[in-house]
């Protein structure tokens, strides 16, 4: 179903998220209009749009990174607020700024993580992620010395050091080669099926197709459309709300992440 208006939308699951008539403006310019949004456990919302379209904003303003000029945001019931412990114990996010330590080599910073969030036993939490995250190569290497896209693995994982119930990615198929967008998607996949809710800023059509319930179009601040991949692709809506592909981190080729398992 492809919803035209920016209306809040049904689902039959209790929501986790919930974003009412949230807006943010700054001086006179309103660069997210008021945005009704639920997201709810086990469930996936992707969010598209041109650049400047308002993504990271609503995503901030999602993690309590932010507040809104108008509206509320809800986690659970309770106002959502990133430095309320309720809260930090139960939600991950990878932002769109970059915060490492560079003088600390991977595993280093990855311990540093590890111990800070008390992961019993650290070293071994450790290992396993720089397997799982194909970083084991540079696990002695500065951070400040990996490649982006390596780095973007990196602040992955440290998002999901933390126990969650609701992960906040943006665009965290940035800079990633088609391997490691296929290794992120069948992560947010195995993430949704343990019941966390994922809302999900990409530029990546395929990402989309693979893991999301539903995709939200933003244009100039406002929600445009909204309904589920399959459907918005069928129109011709989504890839034409996508930036063109070529560049690194914009919608790649088809059959770099969706692997043909519908969810
Ligand atoms: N701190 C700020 N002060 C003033 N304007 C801002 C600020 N942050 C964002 N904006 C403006 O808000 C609008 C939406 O920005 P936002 O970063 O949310 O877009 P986006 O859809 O995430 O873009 P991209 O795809 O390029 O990351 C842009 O016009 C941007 O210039």
């Amino acid at each position: 179903m492809v919803q035209n208006a920016a209306e809040p939308h049904a689902t039959t699951r209790p929501a986790l998220l919930q974003l009412t008539g949230v807006s943010r403006s700054y001086g006179d310019r309103e660069v997210l209009q008021p945005v009704y949004l639920s997201v709810a456990a086990g469930e996936c919302v992707a969010l598209v749009g041109h650049n400047g379209s308002g993504k990271s904003t609503l995503l901030r303003l999602a993690a309590g990174r932010d507040l809104p000029s108008r509206g509320t945001v809800r986690f659970d019931g309770l106002a959502m607020d990133e430095n309320d412990p309720r809260i930090r114990a139960r939600v991950a996010v990878v932002g769109d700024t970059v915060a490492c330590y560079p003088d600390l080599t991977v595993r280093e910073h990855l311990l540093l993580v590890a111990v800070a969030h008390g992961i019993a036993d650290a070293a071994a939490w450790v290992q396993q992620v720089l397997e799982d995250r194909m970083l084991d190569e540079r696990a002695d290497a500065l951070t400040s010395a990996l490649s982006s896209g390596q780095m973007q693995s990196l602040l992955l994982a440290c998002a999901l050091v933390r126990p969650r119930d609701l992960l906040l990615l943006d665009e965290p198929e940035q800079r990633l080669d088609p391997g490691a967008r296929r290794r992120l998607a069948d992560l947010l996949k195995a993430e949704l099926a343990d019941g966390v809710a994922v809302l999900l800023v990409t530029h990546h059509a395929d990402l989309a197709l693979a893991v999301a319930d539903r995709v939200v179009v933003l244009e100039e601040g406002r929600v445009v459309r909204q309904g589920v991949p399959e459907a918005m692709l069928a129109a011709e809506l989504l890839l034409a709300e996508l930036p063109a592909a070529g560049s690194a981190g914009s919608a790649g080729s088809a059959g770099d992440v969706h692997d043909g398992e519908d969810r």
